[in-house]
């Protein structure tokens, strides 16, 4: 069974159909990208998958739970984790204080076992306040970790974002165009940290991406996307050398001369 099995999902906005029909796997510890031009529906698919629409059909099964229909704040909980394609930080709080935010989103002790300050919710804060310190450490906040995120580079919060999703110990992340506004440098090393978050997490990332390069440098499995319909599913050389890919990404006049090649 995969990890997460998108099946069949259509949504509609009024007249347009934003996604007609999309089915597609991914499994336990993979990296899947999601591609496709502009307009092409991965918003709005990658919107179904974290629970922030429901569609008018089909289905989304997250580690054998359907999670289609099921509220947003659920999904923490599940092992779903997600960051935002403009950032969704607290500016004026600290680095340490944002990633401890996403600790309390999935916390189990409950409103009132905090507010009492119970000793579930205590050791609950502990083991988050433990696991800060490590993600601070791997994503190699240490030297900011007790700024205000608003004084930090652009990429460095993107860094914060990733590590607040990761206290949360997803089984899989969710990165919505990780690589928007970095700059050459910074891409390099978003694709290095991609390789080592799977490897000390044992999760799947499946990321939607405009930077192609970076794409098919860390996936596993590529699903790209057309006009709401899905168009390739493989390999990064797969979905690179399909006609249907090339067609859509150049036109028609490429694919006929990349099918002849
Ligand atoms: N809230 C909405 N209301 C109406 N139409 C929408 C809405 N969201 C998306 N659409 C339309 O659905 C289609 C798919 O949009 P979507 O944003 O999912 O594509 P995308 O592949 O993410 O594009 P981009 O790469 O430009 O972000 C587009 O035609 C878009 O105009």
């Amino acid at each position: 069974m995969a990890l997460l099995e998108v099946r069949d999902i259509v949504v509609r906005f009024g007249g347009v159909t934003a996604v007609g029909g999309v089915s597609f796997d991914v499994n336990e510890r993979q990296i899947c990208g999601l591609i496709g031009p502009n307009g092409a529906g991965k918003t709005t698919l990658f919107n179904v998958i974290s629970g922030i629409y429901r569609p008018q059909e089909g289905s989304v099964r997250f580690a054998g739970t359907v999670t289609t229909g099921q509220p947003r704040h659920r999904m923490a909980p599940l092992g779903l984790g997600r960051t935002f394609q403009n950032l969704a930080l607290f500016k004026s709080m600290t680095v340490r204080e944002n990633i401890l935010a996403g600790a309390h989103s999935a916390g189990g002790a409950g409103f009132l076992a905090n507010a009492l300050r119970l000793p579930r919710a205590r050791a609950e804060e502990a083991a988050a306040a433990r696991r800060a310190r490590e993600l601070i450490h791997l994503l190699q906040l240490d030297a900011v970790a007790d700024k205000p995120v608003v004084d930090l580079p652009f990429g460095t919060q993107k860094r914060v974002e990733m590590a607040r999703a990761l206290i949360s110990q997803p089984k899989l992340l969710l990165l919505d165009e990780p690589a928007g506004g970095l700059n050459h440098g910074e891409v390099d090393e978003l694709a290095e940290l991609f390789q080592h978050v799977r490897r000390s997490f044992d999760l799947a990332i499946l990321l939607v991406e405009h930077h192609m390069s970076l794409v098919m440098r860390v996936s596993d499995k590529v699903v790209a996307l057309d006009f709401g319909k899905k168009i390739a599913d493989g390999t990064p050389d797969e979905v690179r050398s399909s006609p249907e890919v090339i067609r859509a990404y150049l036109g028609d006049g490429h694919a006929e001369a990349v099918h002849a090649a």
